[in-house]
């Protein structure tokens, strides 16, 4: 993590992402305009490791120059979890009042978007006039922001932010299907849905996780029975056995005929939250399942055909969700084959994605050698350089037993603001 750090601090500061082959920059969430993304992702990774004065020299940044009064176009779910998190796990490691100040200067522009007929927002809002578009979008981007929004509630007083998070979840619970399945589309001005697939994967995967989470973090019980109710559903019309392997396959909302056996990456978190939700064998067996993928190949692929064994999308996007799924599962029994899949998913990561000015991203996981891309998201910085630490380090920074970690691996809830030696870290 030093070692990407100093790089980013020397060749892309203040600048979102850093391209790790050529040394060059990229923006996201807008365009050709930078927020700090991958310096505000960091924060809390930095500080967990004890690297204070890089993390101090992160948020004088932020304090510096973040300013998000831009008259650009973002997603509303992308720049809650990473730059809104990011602030709020910032400020609950350090209690820096600027930060919050931001985080809230950010959800104030973020907030008319969820101003519709159905309470459910906008997939796109401009930061500065507001103006929000893109009316159909999914129920992760709807329902992605319950934690952030509702710690943000309570840390201003100021209830608007967790009242909305909350009604856009309800809102898409409200039109699950007879079969209580949700499916990756919707119109959040009318509510008709426009399109069929119920998927555990993109575009439907953090709305179950933040069904669960407001139960953990703020003991919510109607979000406990919604994950209930959805989660037997999944379980009932999606859980397919292959060859001793669990997946959970695409199926129609409506009929649960299943519609595709491609599972991408990104739903390889789902055996962690069920291990939460307390379906622990099922949520092992599927880390299992995927595990026994990223064997085969060395790192996942985007995209895995569970019916062929073939990658579906051999592109490799240095995501976290196997490392998420087993740091979650590790919390949850201390079982030491969850540490063996999160070594198995670092070690494969310095062995592929490492290029000359960072981690980067691959173009082809089947080639020989792997054919690296050229791009460092912004997730890497917070999510599974941190799990990767936390399942290790057992550090007195963090509190292993009462803790709460975002989509987006902030850490809103288990931060002990008790010394480490500084620069402890790998
Ligand atoms: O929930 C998320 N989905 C996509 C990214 C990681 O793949 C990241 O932004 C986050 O974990
Ligand atoms: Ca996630």
């Amino acid at each position: 993590m030093i070692w990407a750090w100093d790089l980013y601090r020397a060749h892309a500061w203040g600048k979102d992402e850093i391209k790790p082959v050529s040394g060059g920059v990229s923006s996201f969430p807008l365009k050709d305009r930078h927020l700090g993304l991958s310096l505000v992702e960091a924060l809390d990774t930095l500080w967990v490791m004890g690297l204070d004065s890089r993390f101090q020299d992160g948020v004088d940044w932020v304090k510096a120059n973040l300013d998000f009064d831009v008259d650009g176009v973002v997603s509303v779910f992308e720049t809650s979890i990473r730059l809104l998190g990011g602030l709020l796990s910032a400020h609950h490691a350090c209690g820096d009042p600027v930060l919050l100040a931001k985080a809230r200067d950010l959800a104030d522009r973020l907030l008319p978007a969820f101003d519709t007929p159905t309470g459910m927002p906008y997939r796109k809002i401009n930061l500065r006039t507001h103006a929000s578009s893109e009316p159909v979008t999914s129920p992760a981007d709807i329902a992605t922001y319950l934690p952030e929004w509702e710690m943000l509630s309570q840390l201003t007083g100021d209830p608007r932010y967790g009242r909305a998070a909350r009604k856009a979840a309800v809102a898409i619970f409200e039109r699950r299907s007879k079969l209580d399945l949700v499916a990756t589309q919707i119109d959040v001005l009318t509510g008709a849905w426009r399109d069929r697939r119920a998927t555990v994967g993109s575009y439907c995967d953090s709305f179950f996780e933040y069904l669960w989470d407001g139960w953990q973090l703020f003991g919510d019980a109607e979000c406990k029975r919604m994950y209930d109710v959805c989660t037997a559903a999944i379980l009932k019309h999606q859980q397919v056995w292959k060859h001793g392997s669990l997946w959970f396959a695409d199926v129609d909302f409506e009929t649960g005929a299943v519609v595709s056996t491609e599972q991408d990456e990104l739903a390889s978190f789902y055996g962690g939250l069920l291990g939460q939700g307390g379906a622990l064998k099922l949520g092992a067996a599927y880390t299992e399942s995927w595990a026994k993928v990223q064997g085969r190949f060395g790192v996942l692929p985007e995209g895995y055909d569970y019916a062929t064994a073939k990658p579906a999308q051999v592109t490799n996007a240095l995501r976290p969700e196997l490392a998420d799924a087993a740091f979650t599962l590790w919390l949850l029994d201390r079982n030491p084959r969850w540490r063996e899949i999160g070594r198995d998913h670092f070690l494969a990561m310095k062995r592929w994605n490492k290029a000359r000015f960072g981690y980067t991203d691959l173009a082809d996981v089947t080639a020989r050698p792997k054919r690296q891309a050229d791009h460092c998201p912004g997730y890497w910085w917070s999510e599974q350089m941190k799990y990767y630490y936390l399942l290790f380090a057992d550090t007195p920074r963090f509190d292993y037993a009462h803790n709460y970690l975002s989509t987006e691996g902030n850490v809103l809830l288990g931060l002990r603001r008790q010394g480490v030696r500084p620069e402890q870290a790998m």
